[in-house]
């Protein structure tokens, strides 16, 4: 995500938002940007007042408002793959922009199945996260399980980048 692009957003939604902290950042760093987060009625009451940041109550499962670009941030791992594509798929209908500017940003562990030597402890806490997801019937996935979401779910590429710790910032493009 290069500078010139994050300053041709004008919208974003922070879909499965909560309280907004995503959301607040966003719009501190990037004040030009529209950013709307969604989430449940109850996952959103009691939210803080937030400048430039509007609050919608909805189920992703239904309806994604629309924005140039839409931020599942630590949400997709809740599901298995059927769902998730669900969910994809109300994303990329949510996507106003085409071109360079629309896409799906994803936040969340892209399990590395590398065994460098640095790579067995990071791969060893996103195994311990996938464990974790079980316990809500979701779970965390490698590259070749997140290629066939995407596809499944209609867009045509996506470019991981590692960072974040143990977690990718994952651009999937429409
Ligand atoms: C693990 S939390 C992540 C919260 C936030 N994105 C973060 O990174 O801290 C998952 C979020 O997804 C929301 N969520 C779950 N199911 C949802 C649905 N059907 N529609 C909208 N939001 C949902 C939850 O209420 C919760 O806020």
């Amino acid at each position: 995500i290069t500078a010139t692009s994050l300053r041709a957003w004008t919208s974003l939604v922070d879909t499965g938002g909560a309280h907004g902290a995503t959301a607040e950042a966003i719009a501190k760093a990037l004040p030009h940007i529209n950013c709307t987060v969604l989430d449940l009625p109850h996952a959103i009451a009691g939210a803080p007042a937030i400048s430039n940041v509007q609050f919608v109550a909805g189920d992703l499962f239904e309806y994604v408002p629309p924005a140039d670009v839409v931020l599942l941030k630590w949400v997709l791992c809740l599901w298995q793959d059927e769902d998730a594509v669900k969910v994809l798929r109300r994303c990329k209908e949510a996507i106003i922009s085409r071109g360079a500017k629309g896409k799906v940003i994803i936040v969340e562990v892209v399990i590395d199945s590398s065994m460098s030597r640095d790579g067995v402890l990071l791969r060893e806490t996103q195994v311990l996260f996938d464990v974790q997801m079980m316990h809500v019937d979701g779970g965390e996935r490698d590259e070749k399980q997140w290629r066939e979401i995407f596809l499944e779910a209609g867009f045509s590429d996506y470019k991981i980048t590692p960072m974040l710790g143990f977690r990718s910032i994952i651009e999937v493009y429409p």
